[in-house]
């Protein structure tokens, strides 16, 4: 059982009772507890006199919002309680490289593990090597190939891409709203006005505000945590990083690896983990294709210029694993193949959705490895990705599996 809590992956404030031979930090008391209040959740721990907001989305179980990385890292920093999630402020925070763990590798490991013991999901080797047999290169997609993101070749690109990807989640519910509207809303709303996400602005916006900027008629899906995450970003980019987002990147020392652990350890929002069968899942989707979309952006150069972007994997949402399962690489339990065409809703967590979000990170990894041994090319798991994605949007058929997710 976990009952952990941590407002940092870099800094443990609170850990409860873990089993399996998880290292605790600070003795896990019984007189630790969560508690829910106002959709957020406490961790309360009355011996220690310590009462922890943790922002918890509403719409997810507290396991999924504050996994417990195996083993943990012992810092001393981490023996600090506090509110927030940064040890470090203003340029110390940028300047600092930091002994950052390699998020990529956390990535491949923890998806690879689910992927060993799925069984809601397969990941079929036949399938892989059927797809990389048939396609004798994998087409090569346009980044903006829809033409419809903001780009001016300066930071102002690098803030449009933060705050839209602090919002690319999410977006059927509402059955005529897909991510071109918001690609396409932020960018108006850019072009109009160029100070409409200085970080001061995006701390203040409302949903209603929001609505307006998108020029998107009724609520957006999960307007609240929309908006609570924008306000996230509004306030860290103020305190950390002289409210720029282009300060994000120019820290992470040309790469992709740091620049998910450095807006990971800075955002909460962004630091999508799971717990699957007590291990600690990462998948970083809105953290990876912030990178991806740099590098795409910026082909490869200034902002967006990575030594390792080959270490990125693919952004597992739910558009990648539907065109997996189509493609044959993936096979579905008929429980969940049932539960997916009857537009059932998965709850975010569960064995089934990490096994379909790590099943297909995985799956890709697999096919990229087959398609370097086959061929000798070594293509980019951000390529297949686009790829992959851009084939599923265009695809009127695709059922894609419905969770109400912040990451995703
Ligand atoms: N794996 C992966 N997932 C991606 C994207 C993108 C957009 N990337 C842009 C970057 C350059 C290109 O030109 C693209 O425009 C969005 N999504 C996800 O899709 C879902 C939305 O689907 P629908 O409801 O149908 O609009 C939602 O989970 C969203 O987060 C991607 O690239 N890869």
């Amino acid at each position: 059982m976990l009952v952990g809590a941590r407002e940092s992956f870099h800094h443990v404030i609170s850990l409860g009772m873990v089993s399996d031979g998880c290292w605790a930090l600070g003795m896990p008391t019984l007189s630790s507890k969560f508690v829910a209040h106002n959709g957020f959740t406490f961790l309360v721990n009355r011996k220690k006199e310590g009462r922890f907001r943790v922002r918890a989305p509403k719409t997810h179980m507290v396991e999924n919002t504050f996994p417990v990385q195996q083993p943990l890292q012992r810092d001393t920093r981490s023996m600090k309680t506090r509110e927030t999630s940064n040890e470090l402020e203003g340029s110390q925070a940028r300047k600092t490289p930091h002994s950052l763990e390699n998020s990529m590798d956390n990535v491949r490991e923890s998806s690879a593990w689910v992927a060993s013991r799925s069984s809601h999901v397969v990941v079929d080797s036949a399938g892989i090597e059927k797809v990389v047999s048939t396609i004798d290169t994998i087409p090569k997609v346009e980044w903006d190939f829809e033409g419809i993101h903001y780009f001016d070749n300066g930071p102002l690109t690098v803030q449009y891409l933060l705050v839209l990807d602090a919002l690319n989640f999410c977006f059927w519910p509402d059955k005529d709203l897909n991510y071109d509207h918001l690609a396409s809303g932020l960018k108006a709303a850019l072009q109009n006005d160029k100070s409409a996400f200085d970080a001061d602005r995006l701390q203040k916006y409302t949903g209603p505000q929001l609505r307006e900027l998108l020029k998107w008629p009724r609520p957006l899906p999960l307007e609240d945590e929309r908006v609570r995450l924008l306000h996230e970003v509004g306030i860290e980019l103020e305190r950390n990083f002289e409210g720029k987002a282009s300060n994000i990147v120019e820290s992470c020392g040309k790469s992709a690896v740091n620049l998910v652990a450095i807006v990971a350890r800075h955002f909460p929002g962004f630091r999508d983990h799971s717990v699957y069968k007590g291990h600690q899942v990462f998948l970083y989707k809105r953290a990876q294709i912030f990178a991806a979309d740099l590098w795409g952006a910026f082909r490869g150069q200034g902002y967006g210029e990575f030594k390792d972007v080959g270490s990125l994997t693919i952004m597992a949402d739910y558009i990648v694993p539907a065109v997996l399962r189509q493609l044959g690489v993936l096979k579905y339990s008929p429980t969940l193949a049932t539960t997916i065409e009857a537009s059932g809703e998965i709850g975010a967590g569960t064995e089934e959705e990490v096994e379909l979000r790590a099943c297909s990170i995985h799956a890709v990894e697999k096919m990229r490895e087959l398609i370097s041994v086959k061929s000798g090319r070594q293509v980019l798991s951000v390529e297949l990705d686009l790829w992959l994605w851009a084939s599923g949007v265009q695809s009127a058929s695709l059922q894609h599996h419905r969770t109400l997710s912040i990451y995703y």
